[in-house]
């Protein structure tokens, strides 16, 4: 993924407000101040309830604030102060993506998209809009009523719709999550082609841990309508204690450029701050750089490097902690990557995380700062 963070706030809020007491008698109220990045993915994590759609809504102006105050990249869409500087609803130049694709089941496909584009805020040209369709590959789709169209589909021509509209700013609530996983797969590149070709601020809500791997450059993390953490998406994936990191789906996330291609094998060897992987060869472009997630449980340690394992992947690395996993039978251990031949470079390199069993850290008498080799199944990379 090219695209880098930008690190000064694009857009800027405070949101309060007090819901009134929901069915079950409970009451919640939402307390936040953003500072986001005006450009990317940025990620919105958080346990259900934590408050995550009511943000979205808040930042559409579709929730009631006590307080609410949004500027975004420059532009004032929210003023505390002076209700005539807040722009309604209908013309807050945003797009929205649901759960679910909500598209006119009366109209093709296509007028469904036509529909979107008379109520752009600025007129979209025949171009551009061609750009979209074949964005989110849903020109042969056009002549199609909903019902003929998968879910996945259904969605794509849901998001194209959200672009025409020629949104500053899309907010994606769950967009995934009515999928099954093999939807959910085919929509993802998709996604990524998006977030390579338009520069358009997304806040993206999801519960994947796998989505927002490879979506996102910033993320929130929310707790009882707070903002618990925040930070850049690598930097927070690749932390033990970020609380989405949860039993199988623990890992890292790391940034790589494709360096070298081996046609007979079909592999790819990538780089990133702490060493060279292969992997299995999807395509990518020599010099593309792409995202990858290495979990936890693919990584194994061992005190020399085995040549004759069936492992590609062999990087020195040194313990940084060992801390207690959820499960009693296993711990975590946090691994700088280390330069096997002196290249300092590494002393900032991304750590990896290993989760192996409390027995084998034992037999390996790891304690930090001990040298080893951690292997990492090639296929066990997540592109
Ligand atoms: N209209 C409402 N009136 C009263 N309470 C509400 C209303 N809408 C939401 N809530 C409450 O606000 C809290 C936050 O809801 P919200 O939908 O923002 O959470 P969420 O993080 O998006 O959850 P999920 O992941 O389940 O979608 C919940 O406790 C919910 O019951």
């Amino acid at each position: 993924m090219s695209s880098r963070l930008q690190l000064s706030p694009g857009i800027i809020g405070r949101f309060l407000l007090q819901l009134p007491r929901n069915s079950t008698g409970e009451t919640f109220s939402l307390d936040v101040n953003l500072a986001l990045p005006g450009r990317g993915v940025t990620g919105i994590f958080g346990t259900s309830g934590s408050g995550k759609t009511t943000l979205l809504r808040c930042v559409a102006g579709l929730q009631p604030c006590d307080h609410g105050s949004l500027v975004v990249n420059g532009d004032r869409w929210q003023c505390p102060e002076n209700k005539r500087n807040t722009l309604p609803v209908h013309r807050r130049p945003l797009g929205f993506v649901f759960q679910q694709p909500s598209l006119f089941p009366h109209l093709t496909a296509e007028a469904n998209l036509a529909f979107a584009r008379k109520r752009a805020h600025e007129k979209i040209a025949e171009p551009e809009y061609r750009k979209i369709v074949d964005l989110m590959g849903v020109g042969h789709l056009l002549n199609q009523y909903p019902s003929a169209l998968s879910g996945g589909e259904q969605q794509r021509i849901a998001i194209a719709r959200a672009l025409l509209i020629k949104p500053r700013l899309l907010l994606m609530d769950e967009p995934l999550a009515s999928l099954d996983q093999i939807r959910k797969r085919e929509i993802l590149p998709y996604l990524e082609q998006l977030h390579r070709n338009l520069d358009i601020p997304v806040l993206y809500v999801s519960h994947s841990v796998e989505e927002i791997s490879r979506l996102a450059d910033h993320l929130l993390l929310m707790e009882n309508g707070k903002i618990s953490r925040e930070g850049a998406a690598t930097e927070l994936l690749s932390r033990i204690d970020f609380p989405v990191q949860l039993g199988d789906d623990l890992g890292v996330v790391l940034e790589a450029q494709i360096v070298e291609r081996e046609n007979q094998w079909h592999l790819v060897k990538a780089r990133f701050s702490g060493g060279e992987l292969w992997l299995r060869d999807s395509g990518e472009a020599t010099g593309e750089t792409i995202r990858l997630r290495i979990l936890a449980r693919d990584i194994s340690l061992t005190r020399s490097e085995d040549h004759h394992s069936s492992i590609l992947n062999r990087l020195p690395v040194k313990v940084l902690e060992i801390c207690s996993d959820t499960d009693p039978a296993m711990v975590l251990v946090r691994l700088q990557p280390r330069p096997g031949n002196g290249d300092a470079r590494l002393a900032g390199a991304t750590p990896l995380i290993a989760r192996i069993t409390r027995r084998s850290a034992h037999q390996l008498y790891l304690s930090e700062g001990c040298e080893l080799c951690a292997q990492i199944k090639s296929v066990a990379i997540v592109k």
